[in-house]
């Protein structure tokens, strides 16, 4: 993967911006522990929401929670590869406070996500344990 690619000048077709797009994502993957584990997640709730037969409506919620979550995560490691960048390895106020800002919105996301798991799946999980037993 082009990971090693020393391109500078801007991108010029589609598959080339595509290409590099797919090298963040997978950047995303490979570097980041917190996003791989937050991807777990969202496959077994949609794995759960496929077994419960959630309708369009949840479904629309669920996909929210996991998008919001997915996002404030690709927010978080900008902002750290963007204060690496300029701070490199020396303690900085400023710094500290730009990358708890961002964990901290990566917090508030994966909570939002648990509300929003809590209001689908406990009702469904309820009503499914009472039709089988
Ligand atoms: N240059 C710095 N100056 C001051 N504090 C820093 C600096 N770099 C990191 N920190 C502190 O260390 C914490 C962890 O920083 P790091 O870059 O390792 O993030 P991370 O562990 O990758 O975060 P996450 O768990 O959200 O992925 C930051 O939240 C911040 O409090």
């Amino acid at each position: 993967m082009g990971l090693h690619d020393k391109q500078i000048n801007k991108n010029k077709s589609f598959w080339q911006s595509f290409k590099h797009a797919f090298i963040g994502v997978y950047s995303l993957i490979s570097t980041e522990r917190n996003f791989r584990k937050h991807i777990v997640m969202a496959i077994i709730a949609v794995l759960l929401g496929v077994w419960l037969h959630l309708d369009v409506n949840e479904w629309l919620w669920v996909t929210l929670a996991i998008f919001v979550v997915v996002v404030a995560e690709v927010l978080n490691t900008v902002v750290e590869a963007i204060v690496d960048l300029i701070v490199g390895r020396h303690f900085d106020a400023a710094a500290k406070k730009a990358k708890d800002v961002a964990a901290g919105g990566v917090l508030i996301a994966a909570l939002f996500a648990v509300i929003i798991g809590c209001l689908i799946f406990i009702p469904e999980l309820l009503q499914q344990f009472k039709l089988n037993f």
